[in-house]
């Protein structure tokens, strides 16, 4: 059976302040959704009332048909959640924080064994699992924080920036296990980082000040973008002019007093020595958070 994940009519507010408005969209079957938006955009207060954690004070979200504040305790194991800043009690072992999520999970000793046994090779956990989380690295409590949210192989898993305080080479591991686990469930996750979305999403939805605004792959997102990106090579002394002007949206170093910018221009109305380029998804992410 195919998976649906799907989100109608969401508003939030902290006191009288906005911070969702009507947010709807819906996804099927299994892949990536890269949910990207600026700080402080909604984010976060997304995934906490998609897994259950706050209540909305409109609309409702489906797991596979039944609405996730309706059916918490049956859908407690379709879910794995992964919040962005993972800590857990300093001096229990990883170990016992797996065999903890498995119980809340509801598994029996034989699946308990199974599962951690699977995730901690699969995570490449074994030197530390026994130890205690407060000696982790940074990168192994993101490994075990992924673990945890895998637990009971949830169809649904959320995971909030979850290439943040890694370094490239487990940015890159984690990048990879991430594009395999996509492979069977939808996996929702919130970034800032441009090559996370290139590297696995499938879908791509843009948050802005609480509002959707993009939906869709990330082909259309560049198409949207496409004839509106001028690239051109300046003078230093001119940058403050074109600044004035238009959108800088990207910019390489300098050399000898020149400067080489890519802009927004949406209606051809710029100097020749600037010429239409195809835009990288980066521009076209810029060009949705200027909106
Ligand atoms: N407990 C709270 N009380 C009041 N306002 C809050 C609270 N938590 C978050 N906010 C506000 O809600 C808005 C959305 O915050 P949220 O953390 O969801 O954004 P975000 O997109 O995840 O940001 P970031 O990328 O920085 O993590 C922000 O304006 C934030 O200041």
């Amino acid at each position: 059976m195919k998976n649906q994940l799907k989100v109608e009519n969401i508003s939030f507010n902290y006191l009288n302040k906005k911070i969702l408005l009507d947010i709807n969209f819906e996804y099927e079957d299994r892949g990536v959704i890269g949910l990207l938006g600026p700080n402080g955009s909604g984010k976060t207060t997304l995934m906490r009332i998609l897994v259950g954690l706050k209540t909305p004070k409109t609309g409702q979200v489906l797991l596979n048909n039944k609405s996730i504040l309706d059916n918490r305790k049956e859908l407690v194991n379709m879910v794995g959640y992964l919040p962005q800043n993972f800590e857990i009690y300093n001096y229990i072992s990883g170990l016992d924080f797996l065999s903890y999520v498995c119980d809340i999970k509801g598994l029996n000793n034989k699946e308990k064994k199974e599962q951690i046994d699977y995730l901690v090779e699969k995570f490449n956990l074994s030197s530390v699992i026994k130890k205690r989380f407060g000696s982790y690295s940074g990168g192994y409590k993101r490994r075990l924080g992924i673990a945890q949210a895998m637990i009971g192989n949830p169809q649904f898993i959320i995971i909030d920036e979850p290439t943040v305080g890694l370094d490239p080479e487990q940015r890159f591991e984690f990048r990879q296990y991430l594009a395999g686990i996509g492979k069977e469930s939808i996996i929702l996750i919130s970034t800032h980082i441009v090559e996370d979305i290139s590297f696995y999403c499938d879908k791509i939805i843009i948050l802005n000040q609480g509002k959707i605004t993009f939906d869709g792959y990330r082909d259309d997102l560049i198409e949207i973008v496409d004839g509106k990106i001028y690239e051109g090579i300046i003078n230093i002394e001119e940058y403050d002019k074109v600044k004035e002007n238009f959108r800088i949206i990207e910019q390489s170093g300098s050399e000898r007093g020149k400067v080489k910018l890519r802009v927004i221009c949406e209606d051809n109305n710029i100097s020749d020595r600037f010429t239409k380029v195809k835009p990288s998804l980066e521009n076209a992410y810029v060009y949705f958070q200027a909106r």
